[in-house]
């Protein structure tokens, strides 16, 4: 516009001059009105001032707590405690009906849940309730309704069904009020339970009943100010079963609309969540009013779950904070720290040690920029250095390069030059604990980074956002590799770019909002342990981190009991697994499938070295018969075999996991051509392995799983034989028909050999955990009878399922030896290559007291295992045919 106008006047201007008479006196003009002109620009859009006067007033936190008034005495309120002492069998998991599959707010408290880390079962209102428990012990320890009215309109099995359970096993119910559809109901009453309900009204503030038992995590003093999002329902009733936990007001905006005003309906008389103690039907419940988009509901919600499952569903009151002030020295000049901003840093530290046991700002430095700001800011470096004691340092890289962009030896001289540079300026650094540029190398694992990591710096700890991936944050989590414990960090919504509160989402406000129930507040409530990354730049300019670090700690003070704490990194990580044990173990996944981690994963790497698919057994089958029939097959390539075991890498079902990605790759020939060839391992221990499903389904997701079966007696029989000719002195002392038959009073190593024979066998238990993470059409199953008499035939279907080109007739590759008494592959030169004499050896036949113990054992599941193969596209087998037909039902 302005420009525009300038351009317009100069016209004029200059048309006047051409057509009247010059002057010297116009001429001065022009010049005066030229040069008023130009400094009006310069000023205008080159100095731009305002951001200079940004800078000069940092906001200040205004947080204080608006305790409700009628509370005598804060000080009495302790938190409830939920612990029962009775022996309630109640499972770490919660029941959720949603409304539909994809429903919206169904959606938001399965997340909301599991970021508590509570394993959720959901099932839609319309679906018949799942097995409630477990002979003696409950499967949910609570049950929450996306709608309540569900709950209430259930045909009356289901009901009865979960009214029973809830009284049997003290499990409560959690529920969400929803209007009804028809526009007209503003008012309802639910017979049989005292309670009538209003709805659709338009609130505003809130405080909690602070008598009430219910709160743990939440301080009910205090009184939250603002109008609630959306449209409320309210609860009314006389009954002594309910017991009101927070009551809000008709929004003030809604009077103005037309209702009178009528001076009872300003104060807090509106009950929006409710507890019925059971006293009607035996079975607690508490009630909501609205959803869980009011931030309130989140901290309600997890006081509520704590209630109602006698403390199993809970998280510990204590809260870590670790700040992280990443990249000091690394900023760019104009928006690096001063002297200023260094002082202001100490005093907030000094200010939060109050708040957070033990809390010191660990700040993250790069030395090959020192002093590379202006003046002012150069004189801020030399300041952090006059405070260095009143730190926690932790290492960067020198010139904050990203490891996985270099050479193992560029990397090393980086880590060594910024040691140096402490030992320099005499910073003692935590060297146990160091953060890597960009998350480059945590994860995806660089492995030459860990390594030079323990060699340099001695690096226990360390912290990303990347495990198992950025978004969604609730499911970040932590792992151990190499020794290196990594936990999960957060960003508390501050970039580097974030520098001024114009450059924040919604600016100051949207800041506040983020603090006080939102995101970052969210971080805090579901994390017992937090990792905020900050960045130096959110430290000088307007202070951001340090404003929004003190207007949390008040904030959660005001509203929560948390104990805020802070330990040293390591002691950190011990912690974060003692707390989740679970989370030591990492998954891998395939670093090109997430293009965040692509750009992390370098460059002369790929992720072709991975199988297309994976022979995973079981052992005894015919996998090693399998494997060489496909080796032969010129667009088919296997791994190498490993020094340990031979043609097996067995990665996923042992510690070899541990040793990461690189270290499997490696076992896989780089492709001659990209497309053309299919890689594969097989390993035959995988099938019956607990955990190997779902960390191949991690790792390649989309690979095809072949699987062979055998009679499971055979195979367990052809298993001892194996064991004894690779001389196992167990078996060896231990006949077939012992073996099988141990009971509980046999000595640990015979159940453990009977154990690792039957167990494979049961093919239906085992295909089942396959079938949670590979869709039946990934999954190929092959009669390993078929593979020893017609091994052509197999091998045709074989290559279709895998889509192998070119499509080779094996009628050429294999034929039968009558000497070794099975089909053997022909190499090109026309010479026999059968298996060695391990495969196809010979030994006694079973005695039929024994088989008739084994098919009694193995009924149940082979009658599973007949339903479960209609999934696949393959016909039952021979022998389990006649293995149903001939023990009847019900004898096993
Ligand atoms: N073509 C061919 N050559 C040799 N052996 C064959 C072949 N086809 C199937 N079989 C049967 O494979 C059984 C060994 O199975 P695995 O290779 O899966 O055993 S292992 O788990 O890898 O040890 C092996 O079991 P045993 O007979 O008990 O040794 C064989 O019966």
């Amino acid at each position: 516009m302005l420009k525009r106008e300038l351009i317009r006047f100069f016209g004029s201007l200059t048309r006047w001059f051409s057509f009247k008479h010059r002057s010297l006196l116009r001429t001065l003009l022009l010049i005066l009105a030229l040069s008023v002109v130009t400094s009006f620009y310069f000023v205008y859009y080159v100095m731009q001032p305002p951001r200079l006067s940004q800078k000069a007033q940092p906001p200040v936190p205004h947080i204080r707590c608006l305790s409700d008034p009628d509370l005598v005495n804060p000080e009495l309120q302790a938190p409830g405690k939920h612990k029962s002492s009775e022996r309630l069998q109640l499972a770490h998991r919660a029941l959720l009906v949603v409304e539909a599959p994809n429903s919206r707010n169904g959606r938001k408290l399965k997340h909301f849940l599991n970021s508590l880390r509570i394993e959720v079962k959901v099932v839609s209102k319309s679906k018949t309730i799942p097995s409630l428990s477990n002979k003696k012990s409950a499967r949910y320890a609570v049950i929450v309704f996306e709608n309540y009215n569900s709950y209430l309109k259930l045909d009356s099995w289901n009901r009865q069904l979960i009214d029973k359970y809830c009284r049997d096993y003290h499990v409560g119910i959690v529920g969400f009020i929803r209007p009804p559809r028809e526009d007209g109901t503003h008012v309802s009453h639910i017979d049989g339970y005292h309670l009538t309900l209003q709805y659709r009204l338009e609130l505003e503030d809130m405080k909690l009943n602070f008598d009430s038992y219910v709160w743990r995590v939440l301080k009910p003093g205090e009184v939250w100010k603002g109008f609630l999002p959306g449209k409320w329902s309210v609860f009314h009733s006389n009954h002594s079963t309910y017991q009101n936990l927070a009551y809000s007001r008709l929004s003030s905006r809604y009077l103005e609309f037309g209702v009178s005003e009528d001076s009872h309906l300003k104060g807090f008389k509106f009950v929006t969540a409710v507890m019925d103690k059971g006293e009607i039907d035996g079975i607690p419940k508490i009630l909501f009013g609205y959803d869980l988009n009011f931030w309130l509901h989140t901290v309600m919600m997890m006081d509520t779950l704590s209630y109602l499952s006698f403390g199993k569903l809970e998280l510990s009151l204590d809260r870590y904070i670790q700040v992280d002030v990443d990249d000091i020295f690394v900023g760019k000049e104009g928006i690096r720290m001063t002297v200023d901003d260094v002082e202001a840093l100490v005093s907030t530290q000094d200010r939060l040690q109050k708040d957070v046991d033990g809390f010191l700002f660990n700040l993250g430095y790069s030395g090959g920029f020192y002093l590379s700001g202006n003046d002012e800011e150069d004189e801020g470096d030399k300041k952090l250095l006059d405070y260095r004691n009143k730190f926690r340092w932790f290492s960067h890289m020198w010139k904050h390069e990203q490891p996985h962009k270099f050479s193992v030896e560029y990397v090393e001289n980086s880590m060594r030059l910024n040691k140096a540079f402490a030992e320099e300026h005499k910073i003692l650094v935590y060297g146990q604990y160091t953060v890597a540029p960009h998350h480059s190398g945590v994860y995806p694992v660089h492995e030459p980074m860990y390594k030079l990591w323990k060699e340099v710096w001695g690096v226990k700890t360390t912290s990303t956002e990347e495990y198992p991936k950025l978004m969604p944050a609730w499911q970040r989590r932590g792992f151990i590799h190499s020794g290196v414990m990594v936990l999960p960090r957060q960003t508390c919504g501050l970039f580097t770019s974030t520098i001024f509160t114009s450059d924040y989402q919604g600016g100051l406000q949207g800041l506040d909002v983020a603090i006080q129930g939102g995101e970052t507040f969210q971080t805090i409530l579901t994390n017992p342990i937090s990792i905020f990354m900050t960045h130096l730049s959110n430290y000088g300019n307007d202070r951001l981190a340090l404003y929004m670090l003190e207007s949390l700690v008040s904030f959660l003070k005001c509203w929560t009991n948390f104990k805020l704490l802070s330990l040293p990194p390591v002691e950190l990580g011990f912690k974060y697994f003692e707390m989740f044990p679970q989370e030591k173990e990492p998954i891998w996944t395939n670093p090109c499938d997430y293009y965040r981690h692509k750009e992390l994963w370098p460059v002369n790497k790929t992720c072709d070295r991975l199988p297309n698919f994976i022979i995973v057994g079981p052992q005894k089958t015919g996998t090693t018969a399998l494997y060489s029939f496909l080796n032969r097959h010129s667009s088919v390539k296997s791994n190498k075999p490993s020094p340990k075991s031979f043609e097996e890498i067995q990665f996923f079902n042992t510690n070899n996991y541990y040793l990461g990605l690189d270290w499997y790759m490696d076992f896989f020939p780089q492709r001659s051509k990209p497309n053309e060839t299919l890689l594969f391992e097989k390993s035959a221990n995988y099938f019956d392995s607990e955990v190997v499903p779902k960390r191949v389904a991690a790792l390649v997701p989309r690979a095809k799983i072949v699987i062979i079966l055998m009679n499971p007696i055979k195979r367990a029989h052809s298993w001892y034989y194996h064991m004894r000719y690779h001389k196992d002195p167990t078996a060896l002392n231990t006949s077939f028909h012992d073996v099988i038959t141990a009971n509980e009073y046999a000595p640990a190593k015979v159940k453990r050999l009977q154990m690792r024979c039957l167990s494979p066998g049961l093919y239906a238990q085992h295909l089942v955990r396959w079938l949670d993470y590979f869709p039946a059409k990934q999954i190929h199953i092959i009669h390993s009878d078929e593979l020893k008499n017609d091994p052509v035939s197999v091998m045709e279907s074989l290559q279709k399922f895998l889509h192998v080109e070119p499509l080779i007739n094996y009628a050429r590759y294999l034929r039968y030896d009558p000497g070794k008494g099975f089909y053997c592959v022909v190499q090109d030169s026309g010479q026999m290559e059968c298996l060695g004499k391990s495969k196809g050896h010979r030994y006694p036949p079973m005695d039929k007291a024994t088989e008739r113990y084994l098919r009694r054992y193995y009924k149940k599941n082979n009658t599973n295992l007949s339903k479960l193969l209609s999934s696949f596209n393959t016909e039952v087998p021979e022998w389990l045919r006649q293995d149903l037909k001939e023990i009847p039902a019900g004898k096993s």
